[in-house]
């Protein structure tokens, strides 16, 4: 049996890669998808998809769900938008698989507790490329031994949120492993404001934002007389999409919320 699934956000860069990535897989079937306006009755009316894409277009998710029963909902779709989707979806026992950026801490332990509390599984990956999940642990990997270290995320200059939810999950995964420690000179002053970059537990997150650019993040770790850099380039957005097909595989055998690939690949 195919997975039934609904897309938020399928006008977008990466709602429109997801909306072909599973028009084309196997074992999935589009039932529909979420936007916040009207914009057609469905997939072909819009001129950036085929006329054989014929999935409905809601812009209310009780809607969606009662006419088309997804198993799970893919949401690529902005900071602002994503809690509540995520929230509805898990309300509406629907599996939620998110790659939008932008949860705080308060929200993630809240769906966490929903998710638990429903015994649905739910995603919440700040990057779907395996690349960036490897360059992710090997950072934490580093971190025990160099504790050192600088991230530096960039990005196109489209893009909402600032660091990015890779950064943050980086700096999140090194903060395990890593004693706490301020670095830099304790003294230091800047003498413009942001000049050393978001401060995460005494690490510093430096946020570059350049058209021309997709994703790419530097792990830079510093010691006695050497240099590590740790480097994951996304140089399109299908470098995400296996990762979005294994997602939506996977949270249909989960019963609780999972942040982050690194813990179920
Ligand atoms: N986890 C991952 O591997 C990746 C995550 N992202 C994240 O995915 C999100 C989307 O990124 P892009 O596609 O580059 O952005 P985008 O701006 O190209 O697309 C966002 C789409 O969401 C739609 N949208 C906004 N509010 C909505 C709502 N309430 N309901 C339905 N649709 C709504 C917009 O109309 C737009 O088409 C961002 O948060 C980004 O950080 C992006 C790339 C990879
Ligand atoms: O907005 C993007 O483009 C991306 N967002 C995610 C993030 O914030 O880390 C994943 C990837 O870096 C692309």
């Amino acid at each position: 049996m195919s997975i039934r699934v609904a897309i938020a956000g399928p006008r977008g860069k990466m709602g429109a890669e997801a909306v072909h990535t599973v028009m084309k897989h196997a074992k999935m079937e589009l039932v529909a998808v979420l936007d916040y306006k009207e914009v057609g009755h469905t997939l072909a009316d819009l001129e950036m998809f085929p006329a054989s894409y014929t999935a409905p277009i809601f812009t209310d998710m009780h809607e969606l769900v009662e006419a088309t029963a997804p198993d799970v909902l893919v949401d690529l779709t902005n900071p602002h938008a994503v809690y509540h989707h995520t929230k509805e979806a898990l309300n509406l026992n629907v599996r939620p698989v998110i790659g939008t950026t932008g949860f705080t801490d308060a929200q993630l332990e809240e769906l966490s507790a929903l998710a638990n509390e429903k015994e649905l599984g739910c995603i919440i990956a700040p990057n779907f490329a395996i690349g960036a999940i490897l360059m992710m642990k090997f950072a934490k990997e580093a971190a025990k031994y160099l504790p050192d270290v600088e991230i530096i995320e960039m990005h196109h200059d489209q893009k909402l949120d600032a660091p990015s939810g890779t950064g943050v999950k980086t700096a999140q995964m090194i903060q395990e492993v890593r004693a706490q420690k301020m670095q830099g000179h304790p003294e230091e002053k800047e003498t413009i404001e942001g000049a050393r970059g978001a401060d995460f537990d005494g690490m510093r997150i430096h946020s570059v934002r350049l058209p021309g650019l997709v994703a790419h993040q530097q792990v830079l770790f510093g010691g006695d007389g050497q240099l590590l850099t740790i480097r994951h380039d996304s140089l399109n957005r299908n470098s995400f999409m296996s990762g979005v097909a294994f997602c939506v595989e996977e949270v249909m055998k989960m019963d609780q919320l999972v942040y982050g690939l690194e813990n179920i690949i």
